[in-house]
């Protein structure tokens, strides 16, 4: 957290400050007449973020829900908040001590001794507090002892030390921890949401939602509470301070503050307005050049360079009288500025010496209300700019809440068998992908299909015929849109989703293989492997061998791009995973390119080993491999259109053995289907 307010004098020239002072009236003027909106060009993620701006309705309730991330952490937030506060009250209280400090060096005053400071003589202990506390808030020539300002400006930095020490470890510490528990709470949503939700989201999306979106929440969140606390307090305290010093004084200031605000308002805006015409200008400018550049080939051949010069001269005339214009406007901008700051403080110095003629104010209790009067302008002005983090928070915050409330897949089955036999049966089964948009055509249409305990299935169709739709639809990674699929004669709707997919072993042409050890990838899920199963399932999907021969055997790890790993070894530790977690039912979404002769072999057997015993369902993408298939269903738009044996198929003469001598007739048979 950084803290804005300066602690000692102002740096830089008086006048400088007080420019300042102007431009921050003018931020104040600015966020005024435009509520709620930011400037364009402020980083392209946010930009994109501004489109759609939460309305103020929906931004209260968002900033409420944000605030009750915090709520576990009250006491905190509390100390955070309170260490904020002091840490900016110091400052206040450090600026005043400008007084003491001009009011010691002026001729004839009274070094002698602190009354309070020096001891309880006088005044006994009430007399020391007074003494200290006349120190701290002067309102009249101090008295002093010299070593005594010194002392309280040391004591002074010395709170704000901790404070502001204390203030920044609990906002990190806070904001850390809300930042955390979002991103838990998206990630555990993420792995809980329908496949529809990413058909329709890119992995990018979901990514910089939970990466970048929470810690920009949780940092707007603490943020704005921060600001709202430290700078309420910075300017209250300047404002007392102010008034406290000379009222008549402050009045008269505040008074000239709208005045300049306006002038320099209206010189802000030619500048804005010049600004972005010389970024058109420059954007003609680069057009200009990447269309000549780019299409060299075509100026040449067209002879267009003389035309193509006369446009880029155009352009760079524009440019060059635009910076002109610019750099003038600027200048003259300035001058205005300066001369009404000159003007302005004129005015202030005026009515201070009138002041301190008639004895109300001394030269430290001009310079400290000079010092509070540029102090000031940091809160403010970040008062005025906290709606910028606070709507990039807060278009932050839709966003990370938009994933946390997305319903998660529909979970309401009770069933949870170990182990089911692995019947299967497709009622009429009808899919849409487009659920309500009953004018689409289906991606699957009255489907009917009893696939018995153990037997091998294979899908086959043209390429959109629906075979991995209807593979989908056994894990419920959709479910249906009209009919049922029964799994031993129980709607798949009715058992526990994780019942229901523990009962489903799922091979894949996509091996995803995680950033673990080998073992860990073909136990994946088993929240205690085991060893020898592991090596079990290794073996029996011919495995075993090139495990082996790995650096670290089973324990070697599949970095992110270490270990290499050839189609056919990657297929066969996919089979060791769906052999170790020993589903009765299988699907088998075949490969479609074809692997080496001896890679096919050994991934075959190793299917052959997968497949006994278990219901299998085959997408098959060649024909040649599911010849040995109990059944082929031969899948066209969403409908089944033959089925039966291989060769009962062919025999038929139908849609089957016309995608057969296609494939036939491809040298190589291959090719996918
Ligand atoms: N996620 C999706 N959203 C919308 N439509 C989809 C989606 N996936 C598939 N479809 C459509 O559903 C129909 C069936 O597709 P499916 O992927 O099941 O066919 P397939 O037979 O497996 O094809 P292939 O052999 O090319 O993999 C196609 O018309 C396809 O465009």
């Amino acid at each position: 957290m950084h803290h804005g307010a300066s602690v000692f004098p102002p740096n830089g020239s008086m006048i400088s400050q007080w420019k300042l002072l102007a431009e921050f009236s003018v931020g104040c003027f600015r966020s005024t007449t435009q509520p709620g909106r930011l400037r364009p060009g402020q980083g392209g993620y946010n930009a994109a973020f501004l489109a759609h701006s939460p309305s103020p309705v929906q931004s209260r309730q968002l900033y409420f829900r944000l605030l009750r991330q915090f709520r576990p952490y009250g006491p905190i937030v509390g100390a955070t908040l309170l260490a904020v506060g002091i840490a900016s009250a110091t400052d206040v209280l450090l600026i005043r001590q400008l007084q003491n400090v001009v009011d010691a060096l002026a001729p004839g005053s009274a070094m002698g001794g602190m009354a309070g400071a020096r001891g309880g003589a006088a005044g006994g202990l009430l007399g020391m507090v007074q003494g200290w506390l006349h120190a701290l808030l002067p309102n009249e020539p101090s008295k002093a002892a010299l070593w005594a300002i010194p002392a309280i400006i040391c004591g002074l930095a010395l709170v704000r030390m901790l404070s502001t020490f204390s203030g920044d470890y609990g906002a990190a510490w806070l904001s850390s921890r809300v930042q955390a528990n979002l991103r838990e709470s998206m990630f555990s949503r993420v792995l809980r949401l329908p496949n529809k939700f990413y058909d329709n989201s890119s992995t990018g999306t979901t990514l910089s939602q939970i990466a970048y979106d929470a810690s920009q929440v949780s940092q707007a969140g603490l943020n704005v509470l921060n600001v709202l606390v430290r700078d309420s307090v910075a300017t209250v305290g300047y404002l007392l301070s102010l008034f406290a010093i000379d009222w008549q004084l402050a009045l008269f200031c505040l008074g000239l503050l709208p005045l300049v605000a306006i002038i320099v308002t209206f010189a802000g805006r030619r500048m804005r307005h010049l600004s972005q015409s010389a970024q058109q200008a420059m954007g003609e400018l680069t057009n200009v050049l990447d269309e000549s550049i780019s299409g060299q080939r075509v100026v040449k051949i067209f002879g267009g360079q003389p035309y193509e010069q006369r446009r880029f001269d155009r352009v760079v005339k524009l440019n060059r009288q635009l910076a002109v214009k610019h750099a003038a406007t600027a200048a003259l901008n300035s001058g205005v500025i300066m001369l009404l700051v000159g003007i302005t403080l004129s005015s202030v110095i005026y009515f201070a010496l009138l002041r301190a003629q008639a004895g109300a104010l001394s030269p430290g209790a001009f310079v400290a209300f000079m010092g509070s009067l540029m102090a000031m302008q940091t809160p403010i002005k970040n008062l005025t700019k906290v709606n910028e983090p606070l709507q990039r928070g807060l278009a932050a915050a839709e966003s990370v809440f938009g994933l946390i409330d997305i319903a998660t897949e529909t979970d309401t089955g009770t069933l949870a068998p170990a182990r089911t036999e692995g019947r299967l049966s497709l009622q009429s089964v009808g899919f849409h992908y487009q659920a309500g948009d009953a004018d689409s055509r289906p991606a699957l249409h009255q489907v009917s299909l009893d696939i018995a305990a153990g037997e091998t299935v294979a899908l086959v169709g043209s390429s959109g015929s629906g075979k991995t739709t209807l593979a989908s639809l056994l894990p419920r990674f959709y479910d249906v849109s009209s009919g049922a699929i029964l799994l031993d004669g129980v709607d798949l709707r009715d058992y526990q989703l994780a019942a229901l997919r523990r009962q489903i072993a799922l091979v894949s042409q996509d091996v995803v293989l995680f950033n673990d050890t080998l073992a860990a990838n073909i136990a994946y899920g088993d929240p205690e492997p085991s060893l020898a199963r592991v090596e079990a399932a290794a073996r029996a999907a011919h495995a075993h061998e090139f495990i082996e021969r790995q650096p670290q055997g089973y324990q070697t790890a599949v970095g992110e791009n270490g270990l290499r790993l050839s189609g056919g070894q990657r297929q066969r530790l996919a089979i060791a995973r769906a052999l170790y977690k020993d589903a009765p039912i299988l699907i088998l979404d075949e490969a479609t390119s074809a692997l080496d002769t001896e890679s096919e072999r050994l991934v075959q057997a190793a299917l052959e080993v997968l497949m006994r015993g278990r219901t299998t369902v085959v997408i098959a993408h060649r024909l040649s491999t599911i010849e040995n298939a109990d059944r082929i269903v031969v899948l066209d738009g969403g409908r089944i259109a033959e089925m039966g044996s291989h060769t009962a198929l062919l025999a038929k003469g139908g849609l089957y053995a016309r995608l057969y001598q296609t494939q036939k007739s491809v040298q190589g048979e291959a090719q996918p289907v």
